[in-house]
């Protein structure tokens, strides 16, 4: 269905709709015609919009819009869901993340906890395309409701192509510089410090600051649309709350998928670069696995999370340390599959797994007590967690690979795990090589 027959058809089955026997949260659905979903959020005129697709081949790509109801922390959240799920009507899905550390202040319009029920999602699947308008009628007046979703409706643009990316002239800086950053890798690396936390993650900031004539940035849908067609195994993921600010990202790492009290989740650390060749590359594959410093910043992850997922649930299966290859870089992974109780929410999952090892450090607390002590910049939104959640399903990823979009300046961010043996040269590279990839499918290399 077109744009305009789709929204027709939703008009009509608003007016259908007999709102005195209403409750809870009701969807109505059509089949859309939609070439790209970046496109679509490029031609609409209000906030927010978001963009979640998870990394497993063949998962639904989501496209959202406008809000009906949020939740800002996730007492909130788990409430909502709970009480969703008294009421006759469907179950809806959430979308939204977390900053990685609550007690800083974080970016302006980032609220630390934000997981939002949009107006409306568009929801391309195997199955086909679905335009869903959401409507709920537990907390409001259910008049009121309806006009509001007409409004809504009838705002909705049709798609636009994307505009073309072209290269900008830009200042860029680099936050630590290199020097603050080899002090800070012997300081975490000093038989003192190590005896205490032996990982802390620490990030560099980079500021790339548009300096040409226009000297805006370009739109966040294009450049995650550019991102995406090179990050087919990463998940995808953009929030665009105002004209000037977004964050969007393709993070190759799972948080966390549960289905109903199937959890799987995984420790992604360690880190080296891809080869000339496939002969190098596979070298360099081998030497990753057998290198001591990079095992053990992945075993760091991995035992956390396991420690963490013992009260919660009982651990089926775990994997062997394998690589995971990206374009421009490959990590230590493995897989961690477990049965959770049957009480435990995603409440208690994301009130205690992130931020794991992979982006903080161990003991949590003493690495944090070091991030916040040294890194000049506020991380928001990088590091934290981001994805769709449901009280049937969750998937959420890692929040890396990410860019901070402004006005007029785009920031990303790359963090590496110190550990027992890291050297501040290598690590410094490690950051250029996760920050070069980012910059390049920017269109910024
Ligand atoms: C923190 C980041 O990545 C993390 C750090 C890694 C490492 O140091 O080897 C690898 C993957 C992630 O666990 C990042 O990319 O910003
Ligand atoms: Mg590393």
């Amino acid at each position: 269905m077109n744009s305009q027959s789709a929204v027709a058809e939703l008009m009509d089955r608003l007016d259908a709709l007999s709102v005195s026997s209403l409750q809870g949260v009701i969807r109505l659905s059509v089949p859309y015609r939609v070439d790209s979903l970046m496109g679509w959020l490029e031609a609409q005129t209000v906030f927010p919009r978001g963009y979640w697709k998870a990394r497993d081949a063949g998962a639904p790509e989501y496209a959202t819009l406008g809000v009906v109801s949020a939740a800002d922390s996730l007492e909130m959240l788990q409430a909502d869901l709970a009480k969703l799920a008294t009421l006759p009507g469907e179950q809806p899905d959430y979308f939204g993340g977390m900053a990685f550390d609550a007690t800083s202040p974080g970016w302006a319009h980032f609220k630390n906890c934000c997981f939002i029920l949009p107006r409306v999602e568009l929801k391309r699947s195997q199955q086909g395309t679905l335009l869903t308008l959401n409507l709920r009628f537990d907390d409001r007046c259910g008049d009121h409701e309806i006009a509001e979703a007409r409004a809504f409706l009838a705002s909705l643009q049709q798609e636009q192509p994307l505009p073309p990316l072209r290269p900008h002239a830009y200042l860029r800086y680099d936050a630590p510089a290199q020097q603050a950053w080899s002090a800070w890798v012997s300081q975490v690396t000093h038989a003192d410090q190590l005896c205490h936390t032996p990982k802390v993650v620490l990030s560099r900031e980079t500021r790339l600051v548009i300096a040409d004539d226009a000297s805006k940035t370009p739109s966040p849908w294009a450049l995650l649309g550019r991102w995406q067609a090179e990050a087919a195994a990463c998940f995808q993921l953009g929030i665009q709350w105002n004209s000037e600010t977004a964050f969007i990202g393709c993070p190759p790492e799972r948080l966390y998928q549960r289905e109903g009290t199937q959890l799987v989740t995984e420790a992604l650390a360690g880190t080296t670069h891809r080869g000339a060749d496939a002969q190098q590359d596979q070298y360099l594959a081998e030497a990753l696995l057998a290198d001591t410093k990079n095992s053990l910043e992945n075993q760091c992850v991995y035992e956390d999370i396991l420690a963490r997922l013992e009260p919660l649930s009982h651990v089926v299966q775990t994997g062997e340390a394998h690589v995971l290859k990206l374009r421009s870089v490959q990590h230590i992974r493995r897989l961690i599959h477990a049965e959770l109780h049957h009480t435990v929410t995603d409440q208690a999952l994301l009130a205690s797994l992130p931020p794991t090892p992979a982006v903080g450090g161990v003991p949590r607390a003493l690495a944090l007590a070091f991030i916040r002590q040294h890194e000049r910049h506020q991380r928001g939104w990088y590091a934290g967690v981001f994805g769709r959640v449901s009280l049937a399903s969750t998937e959420l990823a890692v929040a890396i690979r990410c860019a901070h979009i402004g006005a007029n300046e785009i920031r990303l961010y790359a963090g590496a795990g110190l550990v027992a043996g890291s050297q501040p040269d290598a690590e410094w590279r490690e950051l250029d090589n996760k920050i070069a990839d980012i910059m390049s499918l920017l269109n910024m290399g």
